[in-house]
């Protein structure tokens, strides 16, 4: 139990030190209130909920996985190397695909809604 306890506490430094240094997690998590507090405006529906709280899962994972990836390579290949260069660039295409899958979801719920409020006023 000690050891579950530590490694919680592990993950949670990895998260501190992530929103400390990372300007990307930090508007990453900004982006993921913002969804929730229209998802509360908007009183979405539980399959809704579902598919934002993915994308924000899904956005601040592959985040994390990218800095991780970027302070490995930075740590094995300080110095230029185009394999290094490849690694952190397809660890960054990672994070694109996810944030345009988040792009698309969030359009899909909050446009429709959003366009209706607009005719309404
Ligand atoms: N050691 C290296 N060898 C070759 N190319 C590199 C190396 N380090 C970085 N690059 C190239 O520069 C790009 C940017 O790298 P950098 O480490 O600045 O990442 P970043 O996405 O700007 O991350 P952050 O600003 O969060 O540190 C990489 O995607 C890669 O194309």
């Amino acid at each position: 139990m000690k050891k579950f306890i530590l490694s919680v506490g592990y993950a949670f430094k990895g998260l501190k030190h992530a929103f400390a240094t990372q300007l990307n997690f930090r508007i990453q998590v900004s982006v993921a209130l913002i969804a929730i507090a229209m998802g509360l405006y908007f009183n979405i529906s539980n399959t809704e909920w579902h598919w934002i709280t993915l994308c924000i899962a899904l956005v601040l994972m592959m985040e994390l996985f990218n800095t991780g990836i970027e302070a490995l390579v930075d740590l094995v290949s300080p110095q230029y190397n185009k394999l290094a260069g490849h690694v952190k660039d397809v660890s960054a295409a990672a994070v694109l695909i996810v944030a345009i899958f988040t792009l698309v979801t969030g359009t899909i719920i909050f446009l429709p809604k959003i366009l209706s409020l607009i005719h309404a006023a």
